[in-house]
């Protein structure tokens, strides 16, 4: 089965590159490696990135890149989608070279959305830069999608996420499942909600203390930046939350503390109440901006070498 060391980066489709990097940049708490009109990369490690910004008319979310635990899963991941009937390419060298990544692969998930999963990303010798909200790393992505139940095996048993809590409606279907990517501790680096269209949610990023919650929230409000729901703790993961808007409107969240799972011996996920609670035991009001935004750009089937 698959084995991953982590959530790697989150391509983003912003409208304005310039706009969002600094937005990314002096707002939100990343530091800027590279900008261009149509390209930006930040980084909150030593890593070159962990968020990609790039043109486009239709805000939200360009793919999700999954770093492989090591260079021996990468022909395991390659043959376990192929064997399953999901057709990987590579990336090609010039473009591996301009993401500063090694070997890497992309395909398209059952709802058309664009995952790469690659090995390795370089190193910078620099320190971040300084900036009042410490962003440890990138958490989670989620995503609204159709027909989750019937999806929900590809998640499992093609890339071997665990789901570590799941939530189900009146009628008893699957309504939300949170799932970390296998051995990776963390609760949950994705989510998927079920819902008629698909859709980029939200993108969590950890930070490091309570600190960064309280000074990232009030450097919100006084930047005029639409806060749409928080502070607040989500009850599945036990995190501390604060989801906000970028320039475009997508929804963005600073998040704290998560539960961590062992490799060996992990609770089974549980079956979570449907009560607003669930989702903030605190009860802040929710902004109806929340997750109205987030397109997902679907794999260009005719000309993947384009993605
Ligand atoms: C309300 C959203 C979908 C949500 C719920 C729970 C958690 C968590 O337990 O960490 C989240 O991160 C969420 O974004
Ligand atoms: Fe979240």
């Amino acid at each position: 089965m698959i084995r991953y060391k982590k959530l790697g980066y989150v391509a983003l489709n912003v409208r304005d590159v310039e706009r969002s990097a600094a937005f990314y940049r002096d707002v939100v708490g990343f530091t800027l490696v590279e900008s261009s009109p149509s390209t930006a990369y930040l980084t909150c490690s030593d890593e070159h990135h962990c968020i990609m910004l790039n043109r486009s008319e239709d805000p939200g979310l360009k793919r999700i890149a999954m770093e492989l635990e090591d260079i021996n899963q990468y022909e395991i991941a390659w043959n376990h989608l192929s064997q399953h009937g999901y057709h990987p390419f590579e990336v090609p060298i010039e473009e591996r070279a301009e993401l500063k990544i090694g070997k890497a692969f992309r395909f398209a998930d059952p709802h058309g959305a664009v995952f790469e999963f690659y090995c390795g990303m370089q190193h910078r010798p620099f320190r971040k830069q300084p900036h009042p909200v410490n962003i440890s790393r990138l958490g989670h992505v989620i995503l609204n999608v159709p027909n989750l139940e019937q999806h929900f095996p590809f998640y499992t048993d093609v890339l071997n996420f665990k789901p570590s809590d799941q939530r189900f409606n009146d009628k008893g279907e699957m309504s939300f499942v949170w799932m970390r990517c296998f051995p990776s501790p963390y609760h949950h680096s994705f989510g998927f909600a079920s819902s008629e269209t698909l859709k980029l949610q939200h993108v969590a990023f950890m930070v490091a203390d309570i600190n960064d919650i309280g000074i990232g929230y009030n450097r919100l409000l006084a930047q005029d930046v639409p806060v749409v729901c928080g502070p607040g703790r989500h009850y599945a993961s036990g995190s501390i939350f604060v989801y906000f808007l970028d320039p475009d409107g997508l929804t963005i969240e600073y998040t704290l503390g998560m539960e961590e799972f062992p490799e060996v011996g992990a609770r089974p996920p549980r079956m979570l109440d449907g009560a607003p609670e669930t989702s903030d035991m605190w009860r802040s009001r929710r902004d109806p901006r929340m997750s109205k935004i987030g397109s997902v750009e679907l794999m260009d089937r005719t000309n993947p070498l384009v993605l």
